[in-house]
């Protein structure tokens, strides 16, 4: 099923704004209001494709360039243009991936713009409404938390592929929270909407955009001359699995940065990365919930006391905090926000899957383990062939005792879905 996304009146929450409580009250994810609209194929298998590779890209790249008789007349189109506040759209068409079908084909339009920079600021021919936009439905209020996205962005990957990469705020706390989408049907509610006032380069800058950016920057713009060639944002067409992966990943910078071999974090981020790189699809919401929620002071503290003999739940509660302090609301806000309702979550923990569906609308479908790489190897009697040495993280694959002990306490202790290989020594 695809749905279409219609703009609702009223602003969106506006970049690096703080929203007071009062209007946070009033807002839920129906703020961004969808509806139905079914334009589904019924092609009965996930569609595999890879990255930006898989051919479906309809041309976007417009090399018009102007003849300089046009030039001036293209110039002055485009700075009024620019600088007109963008009116309420018409729908956007999007996929669903909720659908109850297999596949969906979607054609994104095309969104052509006249490209300059201007100092210029945008001219206030609209009045902002005088009262916050309110819930469409307020007996269908998931979560009081609401998550908006102020900025994405086009990441290429050394092997080719791309994801964009989408910063959060969000009602409940103060952090940038992320996700990594993978795809072009996964798209942000609160970032397609038109915000009050804003030109077309205002959306062009925060990633409101559907396709690729076309390079328009000559070396005499670089310069500070005016661009008379035009930008296209062009067009794309996707086609969408039904049912996206996604996980919840929580900051550790320890593992992800710091080449720790206490933890496997880093190694499931970027299988997770990679597992949505073949799929062509999926979403990475980075939650900044570092250390289980501790932070990264207590999370050392933690690993002092590990280092004396007491397990990571142990050092947690002597440290006085919980085993396990995070939630999931954001992550839910976040998922609502990109049209998921239904995931096949990447995940060893039933406790995110019980919070994640917790009081919302979200559906796992499917739990994906993540089987530790030291351990499939282990356990498969190939250790001699895993080509990560002793006390060595390459590619972030990691191995050791300390490892093991961390990862035998979680399945043991916090109900991870693991099994322990059964000719483990440790
Ligand atoms: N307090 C504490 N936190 C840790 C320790 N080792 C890793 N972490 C944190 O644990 C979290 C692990 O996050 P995830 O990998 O997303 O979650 P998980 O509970 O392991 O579940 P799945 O990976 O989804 O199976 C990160 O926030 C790490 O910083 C530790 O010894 N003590």
């Amino acid at each position: 099923m695809a749905c279409d996304i219609s703009m609702t009146e009223g602003p969106a929450p506006s970049q690096g704004a703080y929203i007071p409580r009062s209007v946070i009250d009033h807002m839920n994810p129906f703020f961004f209001q969808s509806h139905g609209h079914a334009h589904a194929h019924n092609h009965n298998h996930y569609r595999h494709h890879h990255g930006n590779t898989h051919g479906r890209h309809q041309s976007y790249l417009d090399t018009t360039t102007p003849t300089s008789s046009q030039s001036k007349k293209t110039d002055d189109a485009a700075a009024t243009f620019l600088q007109t506040p963008v009116p309420r759209r018409p729908s956007v068409q999007i996929d669903n991936p909720s659908s109850s079908i297999t596949t969906t084909t979607t054609t994104v339009t095309t969104t052509t713009v006249p490209a300059t920079v201007s100092a210029t600021p945008a001219s206030y021919n609209n009045t902002p409404p005088a009262t916050p936009p309110l819930a469409q439905d307020p007996s269908k209020l998931i979560t009081d938390v609401v998550a908006w996205c102020t900025a994405r962005a086009r990441i290429p990957t050394p092997d080719g592929s791309e994801y964009f990469l989408h910063i959060y705020e969000n009602s409940k706390d103060k952090k940038e929270h992320l996700a990594f989408v993978f795809g072009d049907a996964i798209r942000s509610k609160s970032l397609d909407k038109v915000q009050w006032n804003e030109t077309e380069m205002d959306r062009v800058k925060r990633g409101a955009y559907t396709g690729r950016l076309r390079n328009t920057v000559s070396e005499e713009l670089q310069k500070g001359g005016a661009i008379t060639a035009p930008l296209s944002t062009g067009s794309v067409e996707t086609i969408a699995p039904m049912i996206p992966l996604a996980r919840l990943h929580s900051e550790c910078f320890t593992g992800e940065i710091g080449h720790s071999a206490r933890c496997d974090c880093g190694e499931q981020l970027d299988e997770a990365i990679r597992l949505m790189k073949v799929e062509g699809s999926g979403v990475v919401v980075y939650l900044r919930q570092e250390g289980r929620g501790i932070g990264l002071a207590e999370k050392l503290k933690a690993y002092n006391l590990q280092d004396l003999g007491y397990d990571t739940v142990m050092a947690n509660l002597m440290l006085n905090h919980g085993a396990d302090e995070r939630t999931y609301e954001v992550a839910q806000a976040i998922l609502v926000d990109l049209g998921l309702n239904q995931i096949r979550l990447l995940t060893n923990n039933p406790d995110k899957i019980e919070q994640i569906e917790k009081g919302s609308q979200i559906k796992v479908v499917e739990r994906v383990a993540m089987m530790p790489k030291s351990w499939e190897a282990l356990e498969l009697g190939m250790e001699a062939e895993f080509e990560v040495k002793e006390g060595a993280v390459e590619n972030k694959i990691v191995k050791g005792k300390e490892l093991d002990k961390y990862l035998k306490v979680k399945v043991e202790r916090m109900r991870h879905l693991i099994p322990i290989p059964s000719n483990m020594t440790v």
